[in-house]
């Protein structure tokens, strides 16, 4: 997908140029592409609108002449313009980048859909929770103290994860997954693509919450640290998830896992493999197997996202409950974290049965039955 490349003009004056770039003005501020193009359509023929940078604040304008580029400059630059909600357009002229200097060109295509991306063990379920719920969730999270890291908020529950050590401290239970998320443990069992099932385990939530803008760096969740399925429910904002995967005999760079880290540009090079999908808010992802463990997972810094031809702007904040299971640790199965209390007792009862039956047999042998 690909956009053209203009440089930010250098000066104030800048080279008189066909192409302008203008400030204060895009999708991340309400004005559509269409209503740009339809205003400095007024001065001469537009080629066309497009971003200048992530920020969807600031787009170029690109003429077919250089007379219409001007008139356009001398009429709208530093005023407000009515057309355009009133608006103030900071306006100079931008050039087109010749090819040596175009840098990668890092956005590629962003499916609706996990099945496009071609990841085995990629899923996504779009509405799994209503709007209902999902303003619920997020009514029952900001009611707990969250902990603040350089970019974002985080919550744990079941395990704490220890960014310093990339752990879980396995020996601190914090206690049963909250009651405010059985209802989506419930609904996960039930998912009938999942063929085992009643084998899922979940018993560590973290809740991220993400400032508009802010990604996530690319990682595999450390292997030591958990085992299984990993399930991300997304809500408030959305955003896009990139995966890439590098080539057999190419070396990885170091599995990052949610560390504060800023996030690296993704690499362009051939022996990479890159994907990306668009995840709405109140859809469910899942990572299994080869998407799971062989493809690092990130979110790219963007406040707006090309995805299938429209802008789409993150919102002011976006929440997401991953929840996974800690390696080694068996209690707390899905389906019903309500339930799960129930089942560590009756696992214990039946544990406590088998001993002492054990202990009855060595010592009396299989009369006594
Ligand atoms: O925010 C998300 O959906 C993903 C979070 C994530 O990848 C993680 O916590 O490891
Ligand atoms: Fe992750």
């Amino acid at each position: 997908m690909g956009l053209p490349r203009f440089a930010r003009p250098k000066g104030v004056d800048g080279k008189s140029s066909p192409n302008l770039y203008v400030a204060n003005c895009g999708p991340a501020v309400g004005l559509s592409i269409d209503a740009i193009s339809s205003v400095f359509s007024t001065f001469g023929e537009v080629n066309g609108v497009y971003a200048a940078d992530e920020s969807g604040t600031r787009v170029i304008v690109s003429y077919i002449n250089e007379n219409a580029a001007q008139a356009a400059l001398k009429a709208l630059h530093g005023r407000p313009c009515p057309d355009l909600g009133g608006r103030f357009l900071h306006i100079q002229y931008s050039i087109l980048q010749p090819p040596k200097q175009v840098h990668t060109n890092d956005s590629i295509p962003v499916s609706l859909v996990a099945s496009e991306l071609n990841i085995p063990g990629l899923y996504l379920w779009h509405d799994f929770v209503t709007a209902k719920e999902e303003e619920e969730l997020l009514a029952a999270v900001d009611d707990i103290p969250w902990r603040c890291l350089a970019k974002r908020k985080v919550q744990h529950y079941g395990y704490e994860f220890l960014y310093e050590t990339r752990n879980v401290n396995t020996r601190q239970h914090m206690g049963e997954l909250p009651s405010f998320v059985s209802f989506i443990l419930g609904r996960i069992a039930l998912i009938s693509d999942l063929g085992d099932a009643a084998n899922i385990v979940l018993n560590q939530l973290t809740v991220n919450e993400y400032p508009s803008g802010v990604g996530l760096s690319p990682h595999i969740d450390t292997h030591s640290a958990f085992e299984g399925l990993i399930f991300s429910l997304s809500l408030a904002g959305p955003c896009i998830m990139e995966f890439r995967r590098h080539s057999e005999g190419v070396c990885l760079p170091k599995p990052n896992s949610d560390t504060e880290s800023k996030a690296e540009s993704p690499d362009s090079s051939s022996n990479v493999k890159r994907r990306a999908i668009y995840l709405p808010p109140r859809s469910l992802l899942l990572l299994s197997g080869e998407a799971r463990y062989a493809w690092h997972h990130y979110i790219p810094h963007h406040k707006v996202d090309l995805v299938k031809d429209s802008m789409i702007r993150r919102g002011s904040r976006r929440v997401s409950f991953t929840f996974r299971k800690v390696r080694g640790i068996h209690f707390f199965v899905v389906p019903s974290a309500g339930l799960a209390s129930g089942f560590v007792c009756l696992q214990f009862i039946l544990c406590m049965y088998l001993i002492a039956l054990k202990i009855l047999i060595d010592l009396f042998g299989y009369g006594f039955l």
